[in-house]
């Protein structure tokens, strides 16, 4: 177990430089199944759940070779289609090897996900496209099986744009016969990134960025070399700390437009925000301003900044409400929020935060991964100082998030119990 001792009150001042996206990376890792060869994949953030993916494909037979931050895979020898439970129980983003794996090898078998600390989050729409295609599903003792005699290119429409089975069903799609048209699909930047991906290998598919997803299947795919967007929610997070701390930061390797939910909230909170090329500088000198949030499938504002803003807005001026309309259950940072000082009243998907002058460290536990960074950020901007416990959480997506802190200012220590 590890935890933070962070003593707060230090403005956060200098540059950072984000890390490859966490959710660009683990499909397109997930999506070099599909190839009987080898691919390169630049700009792979060092996290724990990409090691988690890495395992995963080395499980399935691949040889993964991760050097600093490029990862060579050749899934040549890939021989079984299975995850196994304990596999999928260290990550549920595992799921995204059963398109490709069905795509290529017309089979695969892997343990059903199960819920996680922020939502049920169940994977029927995954499975209701894959039988559109004609894959037979059995779910049978917590595991899924997908088999198909034939991979048919079909019309899905999906009950939600959920962005996992967006990006599974074009998996599933590339090899197989004919054309797949993905409607109502969600538009999230990481899905145009495993489009470009994709067809960087030979596949042929539009539309990725839109609601509507067409995929040509095509017979065979080749190597290639890919570089991952950057990490807007990490970005996102970067530019919550230097607001929360009334700190003064530059922020590299961004794309601006990701970040126009994000920006657009800061601004209208009264935070100064300066876009330029692939940088942000990120201002504030007093409490910011109450504003209200629902969090909205891209291009709106994302539920992976949900917490990190709420800890922005424990200590604005005046009154704000936070809706969350994605996860039915992630507001667990509420609750130690609280036991920092925050007025926070929750009924069903509604947060009222009442600002509060300032927040005061105490012992707090993370229950996820964004709920860990909404505590790291509100115990930088808190008098006194906050252990926070179970940070391995914050690990799964961000790569040492106390030494980029640290870099500007802040005084976090990971200690290990
Ligand atoms: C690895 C990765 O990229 N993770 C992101 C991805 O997760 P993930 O792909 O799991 O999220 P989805 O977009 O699928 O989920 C959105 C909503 O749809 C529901 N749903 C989803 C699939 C399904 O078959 N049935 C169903 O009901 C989920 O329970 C959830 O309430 O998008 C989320 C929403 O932006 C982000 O918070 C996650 O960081
Ligand atoms: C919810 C998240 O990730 P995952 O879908 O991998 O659980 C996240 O990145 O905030």
């Amino acid at each position: 177990m590890q935890r933070f001792m962070i003593t707060g009150g230090y403005s956060l001042s200098g540059a950072v430089r984000v890390s490859g996206s966490k959710n660009a990376t683990l499909p397109i890792m997930a999506a070099s199944l599909l190839l009987d060869g080898k691919c390169v994949i630049r700009g792979v953030p060092r996290l724990r759940d990409v090691a988690v993916m890495r395992d995963v494909l080395v499980y399935l037979g691949a040889s993964v070779v991760w050097e600093k931050d490029v990862m060579r895979i050749d899934a040549r020898r890939v021989n079984c289609h299975e995850v196994s439970e304990e596999l999928m129980r260290r990550m549920r983003a595992s799921n995204l090897v059963l398109g490709p794996l069905v795509g290529r090898f017309r089979c695969a078998r892997i343990s059903y996900p199960g819920g996680c600390n922020i939502g049920s989050r169940p994977m029927n729409l995954h499975l209701k496209g894959m039988q559109a295609m004609g894959v037979g599903i059995t779910e049978k003792f917590g595991y899924i099986s997908a088999r198909a005699e034939k991979l048919q290119g079909s019309e899905i429409y999906l009950d939600l744009p959920s962005v996992g089975a967006t990006e599974n069903l074009m998996m599933a799609a590339v090899l197989a016969e004919g054309k797949t048209v993905i409607k109502n699909a969600a538009r999230e930047p990481e899905i145009v990134d495993l489009q470009n991906f994709l067809n960087n290998m030979g596949a042929k598919i539009r539309g990725a960025g839109t609601d509507t997803v067409k995929i040509t299947g095509v017979n065979s795919l080749h190597g290639t070399e890919h570089s991952v967007i950057p990490d807007r929610i990490e970005a996102g997070t970067h530019m919550v700390a230097a607001a929360i701390t009334r700190g003064d930061i530059l922020i590299a390797n961004i794309i601006p437009e990701h970040l126009e939910p994000v920006i657009n909230k800061l601004r209208e909170a009264g935070v100064y925000v300066e876009v330029k090329d692939d940088q942000v500088r990120v201002a504030a000198d007093k409490r910011p301003r109450a504003v209200d949030i629902k969090t909205m499938a891209y291009p709106g504002f994302p539920t992976d900044m949900q917490p990190q803003f709420m800890a922005l807005m424990t200590v604005a001026e005046g009154t704000s409400v936070i809706t969350e309309t994605i996860f039915e259950n992630r507001y667990k940072h509420v609750m130690e929020l609280r036991r920092m000082g925050a007025d926070i009243n929750l009924e069903g998907h509604t947060a009222v935060v009442r600002g509060v002058p300032e927040l005061t460290g105490a012992y707090v536990e993370a229950s996820d991964l964004r709920a860990g960074a909404a505590l790291v950020l509100a115990a930088m901007g808190a008098e006194n100082g906050t252990v926070l416990d179970h940070v391995g959480h914050i690990d799964r997506g961000y790569e040492r998030l106390e030494n980029k802190y640290n870099a500007l200012g802040a005084r976090i220590i990971r200690v290990h119990s």
